[in-house]
């Protein structure tokens, strides 16, 4: 029996914004969400008693934090901000009876079976039946763009259960499919040493990608916004077009990888901030090409529905909630 104590503070902590809610009793919907700026906030704890204050004051009996680095052992520290804390110290400062800390993309993975299906905006594949969806019988892969590149799935397993991953495939190294995209890596190995997906695949990354374009062409390249590149891109600026080209087109590579990686014909769900930004870009683009076009395997791959996430709320603190109710 779950005996974790109401009410409860949920967070999906990402390299650039924090987001928070509350669950006050069982049964009860997340209510009081709101999202803060990292770079606002000293320290994690800094934020979550803002929250608290904002929220009315009352203090939380337990908390589950999905957070955007590895989680392993007591020292936190996040992979795409400053912010580093002890679970312990976090945990005794805030007066819990029980603090979760997991992975950000582990705990969205734990809410995908329950996501709505007007949330989900699919690209190719086959439909699937909501009990088919909501009850799979088979793994779902999880990967998503934002300040970097979350990578996850979620397993069935028996009586019902599911069990997340705990990985940092973010981290994996970016394949490329042709000579342009040789032409692009190796660019970005001058850069950085190993070109990981998350080089090309997060909001830095379309940054990279812009920059890439223009040192191809022998230009002198500026590095731009993310939000810049995407508008850029519309406005038909050459560069920032290849740059969102590439983006989808590696997107799906990575995405068919995974696929293929974990047996993943339960789908394939993006997340992250990027991705529904970029809905009509990545329909038009190569990213099913890309997911499908893996050789003899292309057959395995063909049927796999893809879904964009695309939430209001961000659908990690509704896997934070389950975090304290199943582990
Ligand atoms: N309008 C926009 N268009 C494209 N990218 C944007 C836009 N606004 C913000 N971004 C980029 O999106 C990224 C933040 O994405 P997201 O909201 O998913 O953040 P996060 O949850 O803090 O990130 P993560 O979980 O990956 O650490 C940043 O790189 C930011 O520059």
């Amino acid at each position: 029996m779950n005996t974790t104590p109401f009410p409860r503070l949920l967070g999906d902590i990402g390299g650039t914004n924090a987001r928070f809610a509350w669950l006050s009793r069982p049964g009860a919907a997340l209510s009081d969400v709101r999202s803060y700026r990292c770079a606002e906030h000293p320290t994690l704890e800094a934020a979550i008693r803002q929250y608290l204050h904002e929220q009315g004051g009352e203090n939380p009996a337990a908390c589950a934090l999905g957070i955007a680095n590895p989680v392993d052992g007591d020292q936190v520290r996040m992979t795409n901000h400053h912010w580093a804390f002890s679970i312990r110290e976090l945990r005794q400062g805030l007066g819990l009876q029980r603090l979760e800390v997991l992975n950000d993309f582990t705990a969205l993975a734990l809410a995908l079976p329950a996501l709505p299906a007007q949330e989900l905006q699919q690209l190719g594949g086959r439909s699937l039946s909501e009990a088919e969806r909501t009850r799979p019988h088979a793994p779902l892969a999880l990967l998503g763009a934002g300040t970097g590149l979350g990578v996850s799935g979620l397993l069935p397993a028996a009586g019902g259960q599911f069990l997340p991953l705990a990985g940092e495939g973010g981290h994996a190294t970016l394949p490329a499919c042709d000579d342009e995209e040789d032409a692009v890596l190796r660019l970005l190995r001058q850069e950085f040493g190993h070109v990981s997906a998350e080089r090309a695949l997060s909001g830095p990354g379309l940054s990279n990608l812009a920059w890439a374009a223009a040192r191809l062409r022998g230009a002198v390249a500026e590095r731009l916004e993310p939000a810049a590149v995407i508008n850029g891109a519309r406005a038909g600026d050459a560069d920032c077009q290849h740059a969102v080209g590439w983006f989808c087109a590696f997107l799906g590579s990575v995405a068919g990888n995974l696929a293929l990686t974990l047996g993943a014909q339960g789908g394939v769900y993006i997340g992250g901030g990027i991705a529904p930004r970029l809905l009509p870009e990545l329909r038009a683009s190569r990213f099913r090409e890309r997911f499908e076009g893996k050789g003899r395997f292309a057959p395995f791959l063909t049927p796999i529905p893809c879904w964009v996430i695309d939430s209001p709320v961000s659908p990690a603190l509704l896997g934070a909630a389950r975090a304290l109710e199943q582990m």
